[in-house]
């Protein structure tokens, strides 16, 4: 699903209104509909509600939210804060339209705030998607205000003071929500680390908007949604065999990281492939064939680190390399060899990443569409550069896998999939339980498992990254989050499977 820019959404806006032959306050009430029927589910009337709206269409909002939540019988107490400028026309008329029960109070100095009752409910309508500058004077004591003194914030379509789609300055003061509904999308900025205190929790109502203007729309991101998901899954055929669904080769493990390579193989097996081998330094052969039986096994020469580069890889349709291999000068050798040589699709993480990131050479061997890099935010750093921001990033990212002609997961809370054509894809599951040690050698083997078995690139990570996300929310409704551990990811693939498979 596209995410918008602040000016596109204004033109979603404005091509709804044009093509449904509806007046703009038609479309804010609808908006503020949207948004008291999520309030309502939410909240009951015995929560007293606070709202404070700026001069614009976002205060329009809070004025029309402020008498829908009055007919709904919560108590409703609206501050209207101005420093003197002009409101908007659908403000004016929603301003004439609230009931004589809730008169507005106006804030136009810090001096007129009033303390806020312990369990009521803020819903933060100062400014949404037309914020022109950063926040500063009276609306930033407002904002500073409520920071302070809010029990909770319910923001209506972004945080107050917050860039849509761009780095805010500074010196802007922004609004700390708990909850944001933002209107049919949501925006660029709630993807990004750096807004987790601003954004809290977001949650999309549907308003309506046309659907030719989204359909036509461009935008370089998107995020990842169930329906799109089921799509890519292919079933299994009746008469297929273990040779339909590919032979993955997993490169992976060292001297005191066995686990990272008992991890990624039995994830690949869960992600479905027909064949693995696996290839470890010697001392991994009994832990394998004990921890993986269904799994063959090539040992390596070494006995504690990869070394030797196999000499045929014919059978093989996808290659998966890194978790727990270790940075040695042999390992880097045989990298080398493997990038020169092969032409098979790479799933390349861990260390792979952090050795070829220590040399140019390695990256210039980089073979051009063939290649997953799944850098969690520190490999990153080291294979492509350090960023001053998260937009920045993102940019540096839509270079990287341009010039390289590669994919790649940026992995976070919500991990970033970037193609060669300079595409982002954020992915929506996944929970902080699984900010844990090896869930990242999880996905790596469920990447290779797709690769293998013929799914592009670009759908084995959108599909990958969905489903391990997904794995990681349903061992977090078994185990919770913080006892959640790496094997408990790959003992939920199957139910992911079999949920995106009914859903
Ligand atoms: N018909 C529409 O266009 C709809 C708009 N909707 C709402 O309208 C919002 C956008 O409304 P607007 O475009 O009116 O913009 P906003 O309400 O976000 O803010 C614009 C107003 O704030 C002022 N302003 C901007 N930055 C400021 C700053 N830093 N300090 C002080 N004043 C500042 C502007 O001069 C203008 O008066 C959306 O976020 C959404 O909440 C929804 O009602 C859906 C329908
Ligand atoms: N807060 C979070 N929310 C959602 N997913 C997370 C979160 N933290 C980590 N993850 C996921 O867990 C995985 C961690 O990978 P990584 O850091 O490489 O771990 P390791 O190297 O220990 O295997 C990534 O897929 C990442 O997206
Ligand atoms: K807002």
């Amino acid at each position: 699903m596209k995410i918008l820019s602040a000016p596109q959404t204004r033109e979603a806006d404005a091509q709804t209104i044009s093509e449904e032959k509806i007046a703009s306050e038609e479309l804010m009430e609808r908006a503020a509909r949207a948004f008291v029927g999520w309030f309502e589910n939410k909240f009951t009337p015995e929560c007293p509600v606070c709202i404070f709206s700026g001069p614009g269409n976002n205060g329009g909002d809070g004025l029309a939210v402020a008498r829908l939540l009055h007919q709904r019988l919560f108590d409703v107490q609206l501050y209207l804060v101005n420093d003197g400028g002009q409101t908007s026309p659908d403000f004016q008329l929603n301003l004439e339209r609230l009931p004589h029960e809730v008169p507005p109070h106006d804030i136009t100095s810090k001096d007129h705030l009033l303390a806020i009752p312990d369990k009521a409910c803020v819903i933060d309508a100062l400014f949404g998607t037309g914020l022109s500058r950063p926040v500063t004077g009276l609306y930033a004591d407002v904002i500073n205000w409520l920071n302070e003194y809010s029990p909770c914030t319910v923001a209506i379509d972004i945080p107050s003071g917050l860039y849509t789609d761009k780095q805010t300055p500074a010196e802007g003061a922004i609004v700390q929500a708990h909850h944001t509904v933002s209107f049919e999308l949501p925006k660029l900025a709630f993807f990004l680390p750096q807004h987790e205190q601003y954004v809290g929790e977001w949650h999309t109502v549907p308003i309506g908007l046309s659907p030719a203007y989204l359909a036509e729309a461009k935008s370089n991101f998107q995020y990842v949604t169930q329906k799109e998901m089921q799509g890519l899954l292919k079933p299994r055929t009746k008469f297929s065999h273990k040779g339909t669904y590919g032979h993955a080769l997993l490169l992976c493990g060292g001297y005191g990281k066995m686990g990272a390579a008992v991890l990624a193989a039995r994830a690949c097996l869960r992600g479905g492939v027909g064949l693995l081998t696996v290839q470890t330094p010697a001392i991994g052969y009994d832990v394998l064939q004990t921890a993986v039986p269904e799994a063959m096994l090539i040992p390596d020469n070494n006995r504690k680190h990869l070394s030797r580069l196999l000499e045929s890889m014919e059978k093989y349709d996808a290659i998966g390399i890194g978790p727990g291999i270790g940075t040695e000068r042999l390992t880097k050798t045989l990298l080398g060899q493997l990038l020169a040589t092969t032409d098979l699709p790479l799933v390349i993480d861990a260390d792979a990443i952090n050795l070829i990131a220590s040399s140019e050479k390695l990256k210039a061997q980089l073979p051009k569409g063939k290649v997953i890099f799944t850098p969690h935010p520190k490999e990153f750093e080291r294979l492509v550069c350090k960023s001053n921001n998260e937009y920045e990033r993102l940019e540096e990212l839509r270079e990287f896998c341009r010039v390289y002609q590669c994919y790649m997961v940026l992995k976070g809370s919500h991990s970033a999939i970037a193609t060669p054509e300079g595409d982002i894809y954020f992915n929506t599951t996944g929970n902080a339980g699984m900010a844990t040690g090896g869930t990242g050698d999880v996905l790596t083997g469920i990447l290779t498992a797709l690769v293998a078995q013929g799914y592009t690139l670009k759908e084995a990570c959108l599909l990958g990254v969905y489903l391990h996300g997904l794995a990681g929310d349903l061992a977090k409704g078994t185990v919770g989050e913080i006892a959640l551990i790496a094997s408990d990811v790959i003992q939920h693939l199957p139910q992911a499977f079999q949920q995106l498979r009914r859903s």
